[in-house]
């Protein structure tokens, strides 16, 4: 073995301290920049120079031939290059790093011992000088063992310090290894690992069915999809997911060729191009989307934004200047934008993904012609697109032949709800019948929208197409009585997050005014509510616990609300799709939830058609305690007379301020030419009016002040078991109202503490428990139903009979008088 000389040594030493230094240095840098330097230096480039015209002309870059096909293995990804710390690539590096540095600590020991050895033997000394010379060089002798010791204790150190953090480091990628182990089931879908690091951010362990196989042909085979998966399966993510990554496979090849080219990365980067739009029917999945998408765009330096009515015009342009790669939208402000020229969003030439969300809804009345009319302003996919333009920051021209074809894809909970379609799906095949009614106006819009023959189609739904945990159920009630139970549901189970959905808004009004009466706190939303104030009212609902949202069909799709347990269908929606939407509010991604329909005799046979478009045989009855229904009925009775009293006179106050506001406009002075005995009345009215209502307020207040129970159940037993939140709640405020002496037990105020003993159980939990199945049989019900009308027919067409058959006699009776 050779033995290295000392400045070689040196060198070896330095380069194993930078070793070390850099390995420190790369260890900070994934700790504290998880946006990534070098991803930031990377460009984002879609308009680079073409091989073939080098000179002057440009091929749009994204999309453009030269990265067709440019789905990148995992393979050609270096993690490293990310600072990512991908457990296994970082397990090769390291016990590489240790295999270097423990072969250069023992070259050094090696060295520092042959060094010792190779020392010459000292001569016998010759007189003085040579006394002299022998005492130098046992100096010497002693300096350099001293040295060689010194060094070779540094470096037995070095080792022990060296292995220690071996063992630490091998600890720690260890722990990282077994943490990516749990995402393992995302290895098959060879995302990008900028991806994976947002997804293990995220905690979301596996894909759902719908993102493993939409995912594989979107983004590694470039296929248009058409989606349908039950509500809250991840379908946002199906179609997110192929977009980014697609948008940095695109990114990492331009930087690659710029490198090979040696050109500089920034050179050739326009401002940001839009690419991809996503529709979206309501303003709230908007946002929604938006921000779903913003957390996975928040590792790869793509700007999502939304467009939607209700934002300031000014911020709206305010988002539009940063330039925006995907926008998320509403037809109506997208097609105000486009149509007024938006800039931004009349570029369309480097779209690569065009998305309809909630498909089936986009494609009804309302948003069917201003979708047409974005799809038309959409360039073609296919064939040359000669004429067209042109990217306007870097005077690039498309090349006609070299542009990489837009993606489409369509997705819904529901649009396997029309047997037609569903036919469609299950084929595989979506050559339509040119009809432009129901469904088919999906498969015509999308062929416009530029949806290639050869679609990927999933359909996973099943022949219910509810979600698979949820669980359904239905209290069949008259049509008065439905708040009762509205009431009963709230505030004996109100525990979770509940949604009530009505289908018209004075309903809703109706709803949440009965209940603010009986102190229940709701929340309410609507589409005659602004934006700023539909926004509030979701995120009051989101932010309690409990809480309750009374809201119309336009909280039906797609709302994300983690902890939804029960949906109340108050009235049955218009069609089974929405019933659909409606269910999956709850029981989303992995959790489960139920849905409760308050059916009357009017709803009956509706409901039972409904049940039939799911295949549904049978349904639970929702089990009630009806010893709980006198208490219910009575102040649900003093609510309604009181909210009927307050409307009388907000309405009255309404209509007199109108009176007087319209006057003063006019600059009239109103008289009042009612008589002195007529204003004496009125008051004494209004006076008797507001005592009666003080009076039932009061009744009501005795009532709210105890918690409900049955009416057999007795008080004498205070106890604390079965505890509601809702109770909890009115304890609280009673004890807000009374004071702390209210808690001191006296002789009259014990009679305020109640006796609590029901149920507690969440809706589901009591439905599991004790729910009755149901045989739904729609003709039976049907059959009913038409019996009950014609029965009702004929006592009418009989009175009628009598009434006139009496008239006659009369008439009779008179001519012969
Ligand atoms: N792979 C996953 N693992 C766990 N949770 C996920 C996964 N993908 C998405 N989610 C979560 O599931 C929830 C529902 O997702 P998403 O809103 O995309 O459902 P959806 O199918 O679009 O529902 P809908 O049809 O009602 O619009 C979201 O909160 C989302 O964060």
């Amino acid at each position: 073995m050779s033995t290295p000389s000392p400045p070689q040594r040196q060198q070896e030493e330095k380069q194993s301290v930078s070793l070390s230094k850099k390995k420190n240095q790369k260890r900070k840098r994934t700790k504290h920049d998880p946006e990534l330097e070098r991803l930031d230096s990377l460009p984002w480039n879609s308009s680079l120079p073409n091989e073939e015209e080098e000179d002057d002309t440009f091929s749009l870059f994204i999309g453009s031939g030269d990265l067709d096909g440019g789905f990148l293995s995992l393979e050609e990804i270096d993690e490293s290059d990310y600072g990512l710390d991908v457990p296994g690539a970082k397990k090769k590096i390291s016990n590489k790093n240790s295999k270097l540095k423990k072969q250069k600590l023992e070259e050094v020991t090696e060295g520092s011992r042959e060094d010792a050895e190779a020392e010459p033997e000292p001569e016998p000394a010759e007189g003085m000088a040579e006394e002299k010379n022998v005492k130098a060089k046992k100096k010497k002798k002693k300096s350099k063992k001293k040295k060689a010791k010194a060094v070779q204790q540094e470096d037995e150190s070095a080792t022990v310090i060296d292995s220690k953090d071996d063992e630490k480091e091998q600890m720690l990628y260890e722990d990282e290894a077994a943490a990516y182990a749990e995402f393992y089931a995302w290895n098959e879908l060879r995302l990008h690992p900028l991806l994976m690091k947002s997804i293990s951010r995220l905690g979301f362990k596996e894909p759902t069915p719908i993102q493993r196989t939409c995912i594989p042909a979107a983004a590694h085979q470039g296929k248009d999809v058409i989606g349908a998966a039950e509500t809250g399966s991840g379908k946002t993510l199906a179609f997110g997911l192929p977009i980014f990554q697609r948008l940095l496979e695109e990114r990492e090849k331009a930087a690659n060729m710029l490198e090979e080219k040696g050109e500089e990365a920034g050179k050739y980067a326009p401002k940001g191009v839009l690419r991809a739009l996503i529709i979206t029917p309501t303003r709230e999945l908007t946002l929604q989307i938006t921000d779903h998408l913003k957390e996975f765009a928040k590792d790869i330096n793509v700007r999502v934004v939304p467009i939607v009515g209700g934002i300031s015009a000014e911020k709206q342009e305010r988002l539009l200047k940063t330039r925006p790669e995907v926008i998320v939208g509403t037809p109506g402000r997208l097609w105000e934008l486009m149509s007024g020229g938006e800039k931004h969003l009349v570029e369309l030439h480097s779209l690569s993904f065009f998305v309809l969300d909630e498909a089936d809804r986009m494609v009804e009345a309302g948003h069917f012609r201003e979708l047409q009319s974005i799809i038309e302003m959409l360039p073609m996919t296919s064939g040359t697109t000669e004429g067209q333009s042109q990217d306007t920051q870097n005077c690039v021209t498309v090349s006609s032949l070299s542009r990489k074809k837009r993606q489409t894809f369509v997705f819904s909970a529901t649009l396997a709800l029309s047997a037609d379609f569903r036919k469609k799906l299950k084929r595989g095949s979506l050559k339509s019948k040119q009809s432009t009614d129901g469904l088919n106006s999906i498969e015509i819009l999308s062929e416009r929208a530029g949806m290639k023959p050869n679609a990927a189609i999933v359909d996973l739904t099943n022949a219910s197409i509810l979600a698979k945990n949820l669980e359904e159920s239905f209290i069949e009630c008259r049509e008065e009585d439905k708040d009762a139970y509205l009431y009963y549901i709230l505030s004996i189970h109100g525990e979770g997050r509940t949604i009530v959905f009505c289908t018209s808004i004075a309903a809703l009004r109706h709803i949440s005014s009965i209940l603010r009466i009986l102190g229940i706190n709701v929340s309410t939303l609507h589409a005659q509510m602004q934006q700023r104030a539909r926004l509030k009212a979701i995120d009051h609902f989101r932010a309690n616990e409990h809480g309750i949202l009374v809201a119309t069909d336009v909280a039906a799709r797609g709302l994300d609300i983690p902890g939804v347990r029960t949906v109340v269908h108050y009235q049955l929606p218009h069609s089974a799709e929405v019933y659909v939407h409606r269910s999956g509010r709850t029981a989303r991604a992995s959790s489960d939830g139920c849905s409760i329909a308050l059916i009357s005799p009017n709803d009956s046979a509706k409901f039972a058609s409904l049940c039939k478009s799911f295949a549904k045989e049978s349904i639970k009855h929702f089990p009630l305690e009806s010893s709980y229904m006198p208490e219910v009925m009575k102040r649900l009775s003093l609510a309604c007379q009181i909210d009927k009293i307050s409307r009388k006179d907000s309405q009255e106050r309404a209509n007199k301020s109108w009176l007087e506001r319209s006057a003063e406009s006019l600059e009239l002075v109103v008289e009042n030419y009612d008589s002195e005995e007529e204003r004496v009345k009125n008051f004494k009215q209004k006076k008797a009016s507001s005592n009666h209502l003080k009076k039932l307020q009061q009744e009501l207040n005795g009532l709210l002040s105890r918690p409900l129970r049955p009416k057999t159940f007795s008080h004498r037993y205070p106890t604390a078991a079965g505890v509601t939140h809702l109770i909890q709640h009115q304890f609280e405020e009673l004890a807000k109202q009374n004071g702390d002496d209210n808690l001191v037990l006296g002789e009259n105020k014990r009679r305020k503490m109640v006796v609590i003993g029901q149920d507690c159980v969440e809706p589901l939990q009591a439905l599991r428990s004790a729910g009755r199945e149901v045989h739904m049989d729609v003709k039976e019900r049907v059959e009913k139903r038409r019996n009950a009308e014609s029965l009702r027919r004929k006592r009418k067409e009989e009175k009628k009979r009598l009434r006139d058959q009496r008239r006659k006699q009369k008439k009779q009776s008179q001519g012969r008088e």
